[in-house]
This record gives structure tokens, C-alpha cells and sequence, in this order.
């Protein structure tokens, strides 16, 4: 995968340990998200991704845990074609703490997986299936809801 440096004063992003999944994407402006405000936020990267794949941006774990951070379009998607900076759309969940980025901080992790690209065909009918139409808790097990 091919990542060309539109802010060369940022690092490198790379996986933090062989193996990952995910390489983390730095933040190129320092930012403060109050409680519930969202902002793009750009990474200072371009990428080439290879035909055929997919580049998801997910959150990272520890920043949604520890401060509320998020990515309101999670994940993210970054088209095979796409040659423009990657830009990640930071939201504060948290709702009461403001959260503090500054420029280099790790925010969001980019991972590359492989996608399909059928065609679409229009049909008048499906075929038949077990599910059929059922869906949204058709199979039950989920929660009850509580007031308040
Ligand atoms: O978190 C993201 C999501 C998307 N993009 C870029 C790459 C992607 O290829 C392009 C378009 O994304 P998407 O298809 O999700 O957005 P859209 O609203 O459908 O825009 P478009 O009409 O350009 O497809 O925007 C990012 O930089 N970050
Ligand atoms: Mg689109």
C-alpha cells in the first residue's frame, strides 16, 4: 500500500506492533471537541490502496474508552480511487469532559481489507430463504428495553 505524506512534519503512520490490523493516523491540527460536537479532522495523509480492497477508518479503543472519543461514520470508508487527504470525523460521546487533541496524537486507525465488487443486476424476485423477510429481533434474545 502505497501513503504519500502531505504534512511531512508528521510521522510515518505505521502498525504499532507487526501483526495489527490497524495503523494509527495522526491528527495534522490540534483540536478541542466539546461534549456532543463533532469535527473533521485532517491526518496530513494520501493513500493509494490497491483494487479490490477497502480502507476502513475505526476508532482506536483506548481514546473511546478512557475519554468518549469516536468517529460519527464509523468506519469510515476509504474508496480504492480515493487520492485525496483521509480526513476523519472526530465526535466528544462523552457528556460532560471537552476532549483535547493536539496535532501528532494517534486518532483513528486505518485498516485495509479485501472487498467484493459484483455487479448489480436488477431481478423481480429472490430466491427463497430460511430468514426471508424477517430481521430487526425476528430471531429474539435481545434486551428489554427499561423507562428511565
Ligand atoms: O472517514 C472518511 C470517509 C471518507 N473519506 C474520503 C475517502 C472516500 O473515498 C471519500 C468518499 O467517502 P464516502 O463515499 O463515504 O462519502 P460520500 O458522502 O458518499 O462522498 P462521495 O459522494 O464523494 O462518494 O471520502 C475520508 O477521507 N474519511
Ligand atoms: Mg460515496
Amino acid at each position: 500500500m502505497r501513503i504519500r505524506r502531505l504534512d511531512p512534519d508528521l510521522p510515518l503512520p505505521v502498525r504499532a506492533h507487526p501483526g495489527d490490523a490497524g495503523i494509527d493516523l495522526y491528527a495534522a491540527t490540534d483540536l478541542v471537541l466539546a461534549p456532543g460536537r463533532r469535527q473533521l479532522v485532517g491526518t496530513g495523509i494520501a493513500i493509494g490502496l490497491p483494487y479490490g480492497t477497502v480502507g476502513l477508518i475505526h476508532p482506536r479503543s483506548g481514546l473511546a474508552a478512557r475519554a468518549g472519543l469516536s468517529i460519527v461514520n464509523a468506519p469510515g470508508t476509504i474508496d480504492a480511487g480515493y487520492r485525496g487527504e483521509i480526513k476523519v470525523c472526530l465526535i466528544n460521546l462523552d457528556p460532560e469532559a471537552p476532549i483535547t487533541i493536539t496535532r501528532g496524537d494517534r486518532i483513528a486507525q486505518l485498516i485495509v481489507q479485501r472487498v467484493e465488487l459484483p455487479d448489480v443486476v436488477e431481478v423481480d424476485e429472490l430466491d427463497d430463504t430460511e430468514r426471508g423477510a424477517g430481521g430487526y429481533g425476528s430471531s429474539g434474545g435481545h434486551a428489554i428495553l427499561t423507562e428511565g
